[in-house]
């Protein structure tokens, strides 16, 4: 009886020991578990050393040098990263909190979210600067198909990314280098574009990492930074501010927080010039510091666990002390959120595009412009409050068109939705970007297949023009088809590269014209060019009726056809409407057979409406014998303008949904997958995500 008692206890401690550490204090995502903790790369043994070690750094004066610092951030993650595997998760940062979203989600869309801002394409290269675990490394090569480069000085951190990236599939868009930001092993010119999330704030000076990003971007590439600020409500003088800051400052290895309008102009210093920014902790935007508040009974629970791990030698002896500082550093960073009611310490971030050339607005607009409607869309898919400002935005955008199209029918490049709010955007003075010979260079560059070479594809589609006069007349001739023009140099390398593409996509449309201007085969192909204020090669204008209604330079084989697909549709299985009146006509029509109506309602230049249209043609095709595939462009008349005014359409792309004569809902975006699980979805297919 006794022994069956004490079978029955011990059976009982045993099951309530797994309860709390394996039930209670669980890996966050399949990542670390309370039984694994270590000291990073620190030996067991060395990790109390060490943790005093790190506290000396904060005794006065601080050695704020960028030969010290790396080192003690080092040490740092050496001693948290695996406690904030355990108790966070493999992304260290915060994130505004969604209604109805859990963490995990919340962190996702705030990283995606870096995506939209950057613009990333599929195949891009981006630098994750700092990259812990690579959390967000992973969520964005995930979402865009990108090749995403991180790094981070702590070599522990670079085994943990690539042993998830190998577990997440990732590892061959995902790689990861140990290395210090401050000094980067990149060539210049290197990265299509960058982000960092709450990883500089451990820089001792941001001119240095800053500069170092702006080193190896390529020009006009643009850098995403969500950087930890102090607030305007920080008051040096008020002993209380100066303690919590402090204390969040030695808690997380900052040498030193910087306030809010320090950053932009930092950035400006070095060269970026400023695309937007904003303070992502500011009402109404939901606090991003909720789940610490949250999280105490957990972090309680947790401590408790590493004392006995502790004592257990199964966790290493100064972890209790590492614990106890993080848990006092959440306590901290709270108090900073709530201190008089107000947050003196903000979560902001800066978007900054590098040597975007004045000469080039299109460019610029184009890029923003597709950026503003990915945000909106990112921000209106996750709920959060600051969705109404961006819509209004977006708002304002469609609103103004009109006019401003109706003053200027000729191709009028979009301002930036943002400009209508007036940012500070500077552009990078010529002299910072790269050497002016390097425009030289591009066109010296030695080819293997430029156009107009031996080499070259069979091209008999594509009509070669050497003069102003026989380009007008090649688009006279042409009336109201489409005509793609590649502006090209004989030794350009990517105009040779995106060449065969163009001969393949003649071959494939015959109701499109292609033409080939050589700038550099002859003065008058020059002077031709500089009518058509070619900067850059390759560029690609499309004209219809003589009129330009778009260009586009440096795009690559997909962008191309996607323009083309867009600007020439004609004979696809997709309807073209032209007003309102047309729509009304196609309800009427398919109120019989009730079929589904998708209507995708888009903007002459707008980046994404282009980016999704070549879904919508094979939709179409797919799709014939149920779904009816249209089309409609806000912007092509009054009428059309008037329809999205009345169907409310404030973002575009907008797909509406008809059947029966009625609209059904919509779907404001540009996502394939998502396009097709709702256009599913209302032919009665239960998707879920
Ligand atoms: C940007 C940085 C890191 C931000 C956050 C990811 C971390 C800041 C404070 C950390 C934590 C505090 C309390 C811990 C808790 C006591 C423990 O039981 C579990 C882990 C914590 C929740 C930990 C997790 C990460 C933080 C929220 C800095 C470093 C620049
Ligand atoms: C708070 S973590 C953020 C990690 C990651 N961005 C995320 O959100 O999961 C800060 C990161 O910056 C890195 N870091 C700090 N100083 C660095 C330096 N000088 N060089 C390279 N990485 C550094 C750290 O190693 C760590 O990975």
């Amino acid at each position: 009886m006794d022994s069956l008692a004490l079978f029955c206890t011990g059976a009982l401690l045993a099951g309530g020991l797994y309860w709390f550490v394996c039930v209670l204090g669980p890996a966050e995502q399949k990542g670390k578990r309370a039984v694994n903790l270590s000291g990073g790369s620190i030996s067991a043994g060395e990790v109390e050393d060490n943790y005093k070690e790190y506290w000396k750094f904060f005794k006065r004066p601080k050695e704020t040098t960028k030969e010290k610092v790396p080192d003690f951030v080092d040490t740092f993650y050496n001693l948290v990263t695996d406690i904030y595997e355990w108790g966070w998760g493999q992304s260290f940062h915060f994130s505004p909190s969604i209604p109805g979203k859990s963490h995990r989600d919340a962190t996702r869309l705030h990283e995606e979210m870096a995506v939209h801002l950057i613009d990333v394409k599929a195949g891009d290269c981006i630098l994750d600067v700092g990259c812990g675990v690579g959390g967000p490394m992973r969520a964005i090569a995930a979402h865009s198909r990108a090749n995403v480069v991180g790094i981070t000085i702590n070599e522990y951190q670079v085994n943990r990314a690539r042993l998830h990236n190998k577990k997440a599939g990732l590892d061959s868009l995902c790689e990861v280098v140990c290395g210090n930001f401050l000094k980067m092993p990149f060539e210049d010119n290197h990265f299509d574009g960058a982000y960092s999330i709450e990883a500089t704030c451990h820089a001792p000076k941001l001119e240095d990492v800053y500069a170092e990003v702006f080193r190896v971007l390529k020009p006009g590439s643009l850098y995403v930074s969500y950087e930890w600020v102090t607030t305007d409500k920080y008051e040096a003088e008020n002993k209380e501010h100066v303690d919590i800051i402090q204390g969040i400052e030695r808690g997380d290895a900052l040498p030193g927080l910087r306030s809010y309008a320090e950053i932009t102009e930092i950035a400006k210093r070095v060269g970026f010039e400023v695309v937007k920014e904003k303070d992502l902790a500011k009402p109404p935007a939901q606090p991003w510091w909720t789940r610490l508040k949250m999280g105490r009974v957990a972090y309680w629970r947790n401590h408790i666990l590493v004392t006995i791990l502790a004592a257990l030698g199964i966790a290493p002896k100064g972890t209790v002390g590492v614990h106890d500082m993080l848990f006092k550093t959440a306590d901290y960073l709270t108090r900073g959120e709530f201190y008089e009611l107000d947050s003196i310490m903000g979560h902001c971030y800066s978007s900054y595009v590098s040597a975007l050339l004045p000469s080039h607005p299109w460019k610029h607009s184009s890029s923003i412009q597709s950026n503003a409607n990915s945000i909106s869309e990112a921000w209106s898919r996750c709920g959060w409050i600051l969705a109404l400002h961006s819509m209004a935005v977006v708002t304002n955008f469609i609103l103004k068109l009109p006019l401003s199209l109706s003053a200027s029918p000729k191709f009028t490049p979009l301002r930036s939705p943002h400009s209508l709010f007036s940012p500070p955007i500077f552009a990078k003075p010529q002299s910072l970007t790269k050497p002016k010979t390097s425009r030289t260079q591009l066109l010296i560059t030695k080819a293997t297949a430029a156009p107009g070479t031996k080499n070259a594809p069979r091209d008999e589609r594509v009509k070669k023009v050497h003069s102003i006069e026989e380009f007008d007349e090649a688009l006279r001739l042409a009336k109201n088809k489409l005509v793609v023009v590649e502006f090209a140099a004989s030794r350009s390398l990517d105009s040779s590269k995106i060449y065969p593409f163009m001969v393949d996509l003649s071959r494939q449309c015959n109701d499109v014209e292609f033409i080939l201007v050589m700038g550099d085969e002859s003065e008058k192909t020059k002077e031709l060019c500089e009518r058509e204020k070619i900067k850059k090669v390759p560029h690609f204008s499309f004209y219809k009726s003589m009129e330009k209604i778009h260009e586009e330079e440096g795009i690559g084989p997909d962008q191309l056809m996607g323009d083309v697909l867009y600007y020439g549709d004609s004979h696809s299985a997709v309807v073209q409407l032209h007003s309102k009146e047309d729509v009304e006509k196609l309800i009427d029509d398919h109120k019989v057979d009730q079929k589904l109506i998708v209507l995708d309602v888009g903007l002459k230049h707008c980046g994404p409406c282009v980016k999704v249209y070549p879904t919508v043609i094979k939709l179409s095709r797919q799709m014939a014998g149920t779904v009816v595939f249209a089309r409609m462009n806000g912007d092509e008349n009054d009428s059309c303008m008037q329809f999205l005014r009345d169907m409310n359409v404030v973002e575009v792309p907008t797909f509406l949904f008809i059947r029966d004569g009625q609209i059904r809902g919509r779907y404001v975006g540009s996502g394939k997958g998502e396009l097709i699980g709702e256009i599913l979805r209302y032919q009665g297919v239960r998707v879920t995500y």
